[in-house]
């Protein structure tokens, strides 16, 4: 974990691409578009840990409508800026048979999480799997899988903040910050 002024220097180095307000207002968007979509499908909502805490929270209270929600964790980056071999913490449970799921997450980049996540899922028995991330990355490479509901577009960089860590930290920022 960076120390103190490590934390201070990547922050003051990096762009924001994304102010707080924009961020808010994407996710204004996306509470309607998923309102008019799964509003009267009783979901259950699945947020992707740790990345999906603060859109999940900012989210939920926007979805009024009748919902279940739990979470699962799966892990791929860990600090690092690239991805490797996909780690599930803790699984779908056995409830999502027959149940349209909506999975929540920070971002899709190559897509694999995502991909995974909605693999197992309908392994399990669910009647559908809807994807639903705040953050979609622009890449050139074509991914196993397109959110159904997306906030934001962001290129392709390495992004940080609103749930996002950047080795490890700084998931707390309101905006979307990039790396140099
Ligand atoms: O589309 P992909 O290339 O698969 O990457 C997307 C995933 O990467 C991040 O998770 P990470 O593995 O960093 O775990 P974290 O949520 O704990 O940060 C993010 O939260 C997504 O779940
Ligand atoms: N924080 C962060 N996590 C990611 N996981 C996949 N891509 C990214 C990214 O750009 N930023």
């Amino acid at each position: 974990m960076p120390n103190f002024a490590e934390a201070q220097g990547i922050l003051n180095s990096s762009d924001i691409l994304f102010t707080a307000a924009e961020v808010d207002a994407a996710v204004d968007r996306m509470a309607a578009d998923i309102t008019a979509k799964l509003g009267s499908d009783y979901p259950l909502v699945l947020s992707v840990m740790g990345g999906a805490v603060v859109f999940t929270g900012q989210l939920l209270p926007r979805l009024v409508f009748p919902l279940d929600f739990d979470y699962v964790h799966v892990s791929r980056y860990g600090d690092k800026t690239h991805g490797g071999e996909l780690v599930w913490r803790t699984a779908p449970k056995e409830d999502v048979r027959d149940r349209v799921v909506l999975v929540l997450d920070d971002i899709l980049d190559e897509g694999h999480t995502m991909a995974a996540i909605r693999d197992k899922v309908m392994e399990m028995g669910a009647k559908a799997c809807y994807s639903g991330v705040f953050a979609n990355k622009l890449i050139a490479k074509e991914k196993p899988i397109a959110a159904d509901f997306v906030g934001i577009d962001v290129p392709d960089r390495y992004v940080f903040g609103y749930g996002m860590d950047v080795r490890g930290i700084w998931r707390n920022l309101p905006a979307i910050h990039a790396l140099k």
